[in-house]
């Protein structure tokens, strides 16, 4: 078996080697183009972070964000929250942002503390500045098909764009399956994979033969948050396999690693195209974040 990396000027999946999908080099990629559009454009981007608590993997998504806006020239505010903070300060926090010109993306990173309510305040967002995508609006655009000014989520996002850079721009038709039914991930998945003419299967923890659904797919997105649940037996020869799961494990040897949700060292003599984990869907999804918010100060620019 021959693995070749993948980058966007070698994308052939025709010469029999398996893609290992580079996200990490692709999501480079998008950055560079989001740095250009910004000069191009001329406008400084602001994007404000708020991070309740101190969740280690959160904090270092967090930083990275912050970090990344100010490498693209975006003007980059984080909100370091307690942990005990109330909803009503995170929401009032968030009213000040929505009326913040120099802002034109918030977010908060998922997941919060128990005593705030996700919904109510992702909901709180400003549509416009919505940059994750999960306001009623934006998802709501994105399941009804009205691409106008709509702010998709960015692992999603991320996990398309690695799609169609495998298998050109033209899914119609392919068989997409989904593993997991989350809000952030599988849900908004299925809906663009369904906008691209797609036969869609979600599976989820209810499904009653996940593997023999898996088996009939050309393209199969894994984001169920099990480590290695998908494995060999789940693949038709050929698919294209998007590994969304980040698992933190420790191994038989006591070494922690991080893993995906697909069992990939056995996986990967299947398929024709795999994401590593690290490596594949991950660092898209902050390259996305960029993009989004790029594309809503554009549009705020347009309104003005
Ligand atoms: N408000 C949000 N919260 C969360 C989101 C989100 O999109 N919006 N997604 C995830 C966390 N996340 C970004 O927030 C994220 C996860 C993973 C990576 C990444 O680059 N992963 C690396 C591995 C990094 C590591 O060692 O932990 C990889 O896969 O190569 C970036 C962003 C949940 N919360
Ligand atoms: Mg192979």
């Amino acid at each position: 078996m021959t693995t070749v990396p993948l980058s966007s000027n070698k994308l052939s999946l025709s010469n029999n080697a398996t893609v290992i999908i580079d996200g990490k080099r692709v999501a480079e990629e998008i950055i560079e183009s989001v740095k250009s559009r910004r000069a191009i454009e001329n406008i400084v981007p602001g994007l404000a972070v708020i991070l309740v608590g101190n969740d280690a993997a959160s904090s270092v998504y967090v930083r990275s964000k912050s970090a990344r806006a100010k490498e693209c020239g975006f003007v980059s505010k984080q909100f370091d929250l307690h942990a005990d903070v109330s909803e009503s300060e995170v929401l009032e926090l968030i009213n000040n942002l929505n009326n913040d010109s120099t802002i034109h993306g918030i977010l908060v990173q998922l997941p919060l503390p128990k005593q705030i309510n996700a919904h109510h305040v992702i909901q709180s967002i400003a549509p416009e500045k919505d940059v994750d995508g999960f306001h009623y609006l934006n998802t709501g655009k994105l399941t009804t098909g009205d691409t106008s000014d709509v702010l998709v989520p960015c692992t999603p996002a991320g996990s398309i764009h690695l799609i169609k850079a495998v298998m050109g721009s033209t899914l119609s038709g392919k068989h997409a399956v989904v593993i997991g039914r989350s809000n952030i991930v599988g849900k908004p998945m299925a809906s663009l994979l369904l906008q691209e003419n797609c036969t869609v299967t979600i599976i989820h923890s209810r499904t009653e033969t996940p593997a023999e659904l898996c088996k009939l797919a050309d393209i199969v997105v894994a984001a169920v948050g099990i480590p290695k649940h998908i494995k060999e037996g789940w693949i038709k020869p050929g698919a294209v396999v998007i590994d969304v799961g980040i698992n933190r494990i420790t191994t038989e040897e006591g070494k922690n690693t991080l893993v995906g949700d697909v069992d990939f060292d056995n996986v990967i003599d299947k398929v024709s195209a795999i994401t590593p984990v690290p490596g594949g869907v991950g660092p898209m999804t902050i390259s996305m974040l960029m993009q989004n918010t790029l594309e809503a100060a554009i549009r705020s620019k347009r309104i003005a």
